[in-house]
Order: C-alpha cells, then sequence, then structure tokens
C-alpha cells in the first residue's frame, strides 16, 4: 500500500459541551482525492480547520507527511493550501493582481510568480477575465481563482471545503473537470462534500461523518455493494402478466409502473435465466431496465441505522 500523506488517529473536538468531532480515524494516499461526506454541521470544516494547523484538536493525532499539525504546524503549511472562505481574493484586484500578489506573499520570485499565474489563468480558464477586476467575476470564476490562487506555491495537499456549493449545474461540472485534471497532476485532494453525487464523481476513497464519528469509508463502489446489488426493472403492458412475472421470478413489484424489480447479482447468466424464464411461460416484457444504487441509498441506508436520530440530508 502506498505511503498515507494524511493519517488522522482518533481526532477529538468539542465547543463548550458539544462534541463535533468524536475518535476520527482515517488515512489519505497520496495522489488521491479523498471526500469527507457528511450534513450540514457534520463537523466537515472542522476537521478541515484541524489539519490545515487552523485549529487544535482536544485529543488524537493527525499527521501531513508525517509532520504532526499541532507541533510541526510550519512544516504543515508549507505542505497544504486552503480554498474557500479562508482564501484572501480581493475584489478590486484583477484576477492576475491577486495571483501575482499571492505569489510574492509566497515568497517566490518575480519571474516564477509572472510564469506560474500565466500557466494557472490557462488551466482555470481565467484567461479573458485575468485582466478584470474580481468584484466582477460570477460565482465560479471566483471560485476557479480561488483555487488557482492557492495552487501557485505548488503545495503537495489542497483542502477544498465545498468548492462548488452555491454553483449552478455547468459551473459545477466544469469545477469537477478541473479537480479532475488536478488530481491527474498529483496533487492530493482533501474535499469536504454534502453532496453524494459530487464524492461519486471524484473521490477515490469515501468517508462518511456523521454525528462525530466515520461511520462508514470506502469506495464509491464499495459504499455502493453496502446497500446490495444492481437491480433491473422488468415492465409489463399489464397488471395481470406483471402479477404472473412476480410470482415466476419473486422480487418486488412495483403496482404504479407494472413492473416487477429483481436483482442480477451482475451476472449476465442471471440475466438471461430471468428472460428465458419469462419467455417460456408467455409474459414478454415490453421493456427493461438496470437499477444501480447510488450514494443517495448508501446515505439513507446508513444514517437510517442511526438510532440517534440524525436528520437525512435531501
Ligand atoms: N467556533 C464554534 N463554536 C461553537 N460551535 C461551533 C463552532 N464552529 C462550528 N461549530 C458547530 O460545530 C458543528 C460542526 O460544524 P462544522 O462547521 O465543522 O460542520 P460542517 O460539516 O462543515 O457543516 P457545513 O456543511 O454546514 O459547513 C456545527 O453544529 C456548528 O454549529
Amino acid at each position: 500500500m502506498l505511503d498515507p500523506v494524511i493519517s488522522v488517529k482518533n481526532i477529538k473536538k468539542s465547543y463548550g459541551k458539544k462534541t463535533v468531532l468524536d475518535g476520527i480515524n482515517f488515512e489519505v494516499t497520496k495522489g488521491s482525492i479523498f471526500a469527507l461526506l457528511g450534513e450540514n454541521g457534520a463537523g466537515k470544516t472542522t476537521m478541515v480547520r484541524i489539519l490545515s494547523t487552523l485549529m487544535k484538536a482536544d485529543g488524537g493525532v493527525a499527521t501531513i507527511g508525517g509532520y504532526d499539525t499541532n507541533r510541526e504546524s510550519t512544516s504543515v503549511k508549507k505542505m497544504i493550501s486552503l480554498t474557500g472562505q479562508y482564501a484572501a481574493v480581493d475584489g478590486l484586484l484583477t484576477g492576475e493582481e491577486n495571483l501575482l500578489m499571492m505569489g510574492r506573499l509566497n515568497h517566490l520570485d518575480r519571474k516564477t510568480v509572472k510564469k506560474r499565474a500565466a500557466e494557472l489563468l490557462e488551466q482555470f480558464d481565467l484567461q479573458k477575465a485575468a485582466k478584470k477586476r474580481v468584484q466582477s467575476y460570477s460565482g465560479g470564476m471566483r471560485r476557479r481563482l480561488d483555487i488557482a490562487i492557492s495552487l501557485i506555491a505548488d503545495p503537495d495537499v489542497i483542502f477544498l471545503d465545498e468548492p462548488t456549493t452555491g454553483l449552478d449545474p455547468r459551473s459545477r461540472k466544469s469545477m469537477w473537470h478541473m479537480i479532475q485534471r488536478l488530481a491527474e497532476s498529483g496533487v492530493t485532494i482533501f474535499l469536504t462534500t454534502q453532496y453524494l453525487e459530487e464524492a461519486d464523481q471524484l473521490a477515490d476513497k469515501i468517508a462518511v461523518i456523521s454525528e462525530g464519528k466515520i461511520v462508514e469509508e470506502g469506495t464509491a463502489e464499495e459504499l455502493k455493494r453496502i446497500v446490495g446489488e444492481e437491480k433491473v426493472a422488468f415492465t409489463f403492458s399489464d397488471m395481470a402478466s406483471c402479477r404472473k412475472a412476480r410470482d415466476l421470478l419473486g422480487g418486488q413489484m412495483d403496482v404504479n409502473e407494472w413492473s416487477v424489480i429483481v436483482t442480477t447479482e451482475g451476472s449476465p447468466q442471471n440475466m438471461r435465466g430471468l428472460l428465458n424464464t419469462l419467455h417460456e411461460y408467455g409474459t414478454e416484457p415490453v421493456s427493461f431496465a438496470f437499477r444501480h444504487p447510488t450514494l443517495d441509498d448508501v446515505f439513507m441506508e446508513i444514517t437510517s441505522d442511526d438510532k440517534k436520530g440524525a436528520v437525512v440530508s435531501e
């Protein structure tokens, strides 16, 4: 197994009497995209603040590149970059000026900063807007500039705290594309999100946080397997055929759709067997459609197991 670049062991944090992180453990492999998924107030930002040395945990150990975020914060800061509410984007400056300013604040020499700023403006599709004041930028452009700024000093790890919250669908897709390209360039990405689809699209590994604990962890596919196998829905032209098919195949019947939903176990033989059985008994479906479990199903399943009354996000 590859060395983890981020390692979190038994991290705890409370605000007054309210426990927000209650013994969090996970590891993030170098060059991967890790998503911390959780509903509003689950503690995602608190975790990011601890990892990025902005806040101290009450207990446990978190390291980045082997450096302790608590005791070796200067070394940690050299490796990481934060975006979102933390980055200081100046609306009165142009996009390019913001990048140049941040480069100098990071003690890069003038020539390097200029070159890097030009690369980033291109990478984040901001060339045309480079000489315009940031206050005229759309939400999506600001968000892209924000990430570009955070990359000026070539960090090893970048934290993206809810990078697409509030963006329209098109800007969200374009942001996903950029995050993927970023990961391909070798940067380790720690992402927090409340969007299941976002974690599904982007993350190599997902950890679901609920009530201060990691309640599940794995790839999107592994998490989806928790809620069961792929299913197929056979639809019929009338209710009588639908009932007959249910008697033959078992499974669940959807009376509104005149369909029967059964597990395929992802196997072609199984699928062929189901179709043959229907054919033998003269019950031909008018259509069929596969139903893949989604991360929404996973989230519902995990949080509904929670007897403490966690609220499930839409
Ligand atoms: N400085 C603070 N003092 C007291 N309570 C806080 C503080 N910061 C956060 N909290 C509370 O801790 C809980 C976790 O907050 P946090 O911001 O980490 O959650 P989150 O998962 O990032 O949520 P969101 O998706 O809404 O940003 C919330 O109930 C929040 O109200």
